[in-house]
């Protein structure tokens, strides 16, 4: 990660005091602060209308939360921004650019990835050959290829320092010690981790979590977000989508509210809990 497009929280902070009053009352460009920016976002499928003109930003080294009640435009949203989807209307900026429209790849190499579930076909594999497999689409490599004749030491040395960095990852979720497993063996909260460590081999900026501590077990939901910290203390970005409140509220510094498609309203965990809105919203629940 270099430090330009990764500022550290106490950057961030510093740059939110600093400029924040001036470059809104200026209209100068905050995409280095709000590294993902969404505005009117807009997806139907047939007649219905899944995200219903979206707008929203997610501030750089946060984990921000995005919630609704069920049906209420998430998934599609976390679709419509990592290029599964393509929007009807509306546009997706990622540091600045305007990546819309774009593959799912495409928007991996600049930086953006989300967690998938591990295919089935991938379970007869180990965890250490699923590692070797996730970055087919490593940052800066088509770049890398234009430039460089493919000769034998380069993809010698390219592998090696591939490995060296799947250990590496490997060693920060704590997984290491079961590399050679297959990952149709591993656990629920062990499948977590390798999604993730996966992800984050990719080197990315910015992580999108969609449901990542659904059906695991406690132990391992707190090693998992002790890691999501730790990580995004080091600057990385995260928008999570999660059905459990209390994990959201307890988490994320910032709560993205989403009802029919629309945000609903946005603030810090305190704010969304005493929002009569949204407890309407999730139809008289407690949030
Ligand atoms: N591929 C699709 N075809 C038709 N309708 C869809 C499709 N995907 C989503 N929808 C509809 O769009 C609306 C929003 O769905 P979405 O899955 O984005 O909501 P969500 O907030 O993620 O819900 P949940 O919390 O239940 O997962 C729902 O009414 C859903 O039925």
């Amino acid at each position: 990660m270099s430090d330009a497009s990764n500022p550290s929280v106490d950057d961030v902070a510093n740059k939110v005091d600093d400029d924040a009053l001036g470059a809104f009352a200026s209209g100068v460009d905050t995409t280095e602060q709000f590294p993902l920016q969404v505005e009117g976002l807009r997806k139907s499928f047939g007649g219905i209308t899944a995200v219903d003109g979206a707008s929203f930003e997610v501030e750089a080294g946060t984990l921000t939360g995005l919630i609704g009640p069920n049906g209420a435009g998430k998934s599609t949203t976390f679709n419509l921004i990592t290029g599964m989807l393509k929007p009807d209307a509306g546009t997706v900026t990622f540091n600045g650019e305007d990546i819309t429209g774009l593959e799912p790849h495409e928007i991996a190499n600049r930086g953006m990835v989300r967690t998938f579930q591990i295919a089935r076909e991938l379970s007869d594999m180990t965890v250490l050959e699923n590692m070797m497999l996730a970055p087919k689409h490593q940052r800066g490599e088509a770049l890398w290829r234009s430039v460089t004749p493919v000769l034998r030491d380069d993809v010698r040395e390219q592998e090696e320092e591939l490995l060296e960095r799947v250990w590496e990852v490997l060693d920060f979720f704590d997984i290491d010690h079961i590399a050679h497993e297959y990952a149709g063996n591993l656990s629920g909260g062990q499948r977590k981790l390798l999604e993730m460590a996966r992800a984050l081999l990719t080197d990315p900026d910015m992580l999108l979590l969609d449901e990542p501590f659904a059906g695991v077990n406690p132990t391992l939901e707190k090693k998992l977000l002790e890691h999501v910290h730790e990580l995004r203390e080091q600057g990385y970005t995260f928008l999570l989508v999660e059905h459990d409140m209390d994990l959201i509220m307890n988490n994320c510094e910032h709560v993205i509210v989403l009802h029919q498609g629309q945000v609903l309203t946005e603030g810090t965990p305190d704010d969304i809990r005493s929002n009569e809105e949204v407890i309407e919203a999730y139809l008289g629940g407690t949030v």
